[in-house]
């Protein structure tokens, strides 16, 4: 990890402080790319599409984890409609506080809404079918997101499944010190992954999203 890590604390409370200056809406969770979001939530469903399904191996539909969820823009048009129940987690409150009116009717089947840092949470032994966790990686530091992925699989009902969907960068690990975070290369995510003891099930690149932004990529992993 570069050096934006090395005083830990700062690093995330400078990113709980940009979250709180943004705005709860689904322009807000994509820094202004709120125009991709239909494209984005296409490939995620086709992408989490080849897995589930009635059939041996197959992963259940009884209940996902949407973590770093902000406002619940995956949870609604996503997780909400593919699962029984879904929980939301997120450092943020203001995001949690109105997704409890973003979410609408069908807000009525999440489970839980978890303020906290994913650094700091254990998600409940056995509890999900899927694990999504969007666009919030770069905010944690390595040795964070590997324990983090390592409690995601105890969390995991059989057949679960966890998927990261994230920004990679082509070399390295570049930092934003405006947000406080970090866009890691696809051979250092791969790394951590290892390191949690996870396999990578399925990869895909996300396509059809704007040039100038970072190349997307969707993992499962179990
Ligand atoms: C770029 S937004 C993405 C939101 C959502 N995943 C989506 O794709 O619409 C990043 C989110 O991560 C949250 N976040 C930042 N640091 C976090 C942390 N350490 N633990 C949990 N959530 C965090 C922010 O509050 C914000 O809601």
């Amino acid at each position: 990890m570069g050096d934006i890590a090395e005083d830990e604390t700062s690093f995330y409370t400078n990113a709980e402080d940009y979250w709180k200056e943004v705005p709860p809406t689904v322009d807000g969770m994509l820094g202004g790319y709120g125009s991709i979001s239909s494209i984005d939530i296409n490939g995620s469903k086709a992408f989490l599409q080849k897995f589930l399904g009635d059939g041996e191996g197959k992963t259940g539909t009884s209940c996902a984890l949407d973590c770093g969820a902000g406002i619940g823009r995956i949870s609604k048009r996503l997780l909400l409609p593919l699962f029984n129940t879904v929980d939301l987690v997120d450092v943020t409150q203001e995001f949690l506080d109105k997704a409890k009116t973003y979410l609408g009717e069908e807000g009525k089947r999440v489970g839980n809404y978890i303020c906290g840092g994913l650094q700091d949470f254990v998600p409940e032994s056995g509890r999900y079918d899927v694990i999504w966790i969007q666009w919030v990686i770069g905010h944690l530091t390595d040795d964070h997101l590997v324990h983090f992925l390592r409690h995601c699989q105890k969390a995991l009902r059989p057949n679960g499944l966890i998927v990261i969907k994230d920004n990679v960068s082509y070399e390295g690990v570049v930092p934003d010190e405006v947000d406080s975070s970090v866009c890691r290369d696809l051979e250092i995510l791969h790394g951590l992954v290892a390191r949690a003891g996870l396999r990578i099930a399925h990869e895909e690149q996300q396509m059809n999203f704007p040039k100038e932004i970072y190349h997307v990529y969707m993992l499962a992993l179990r």
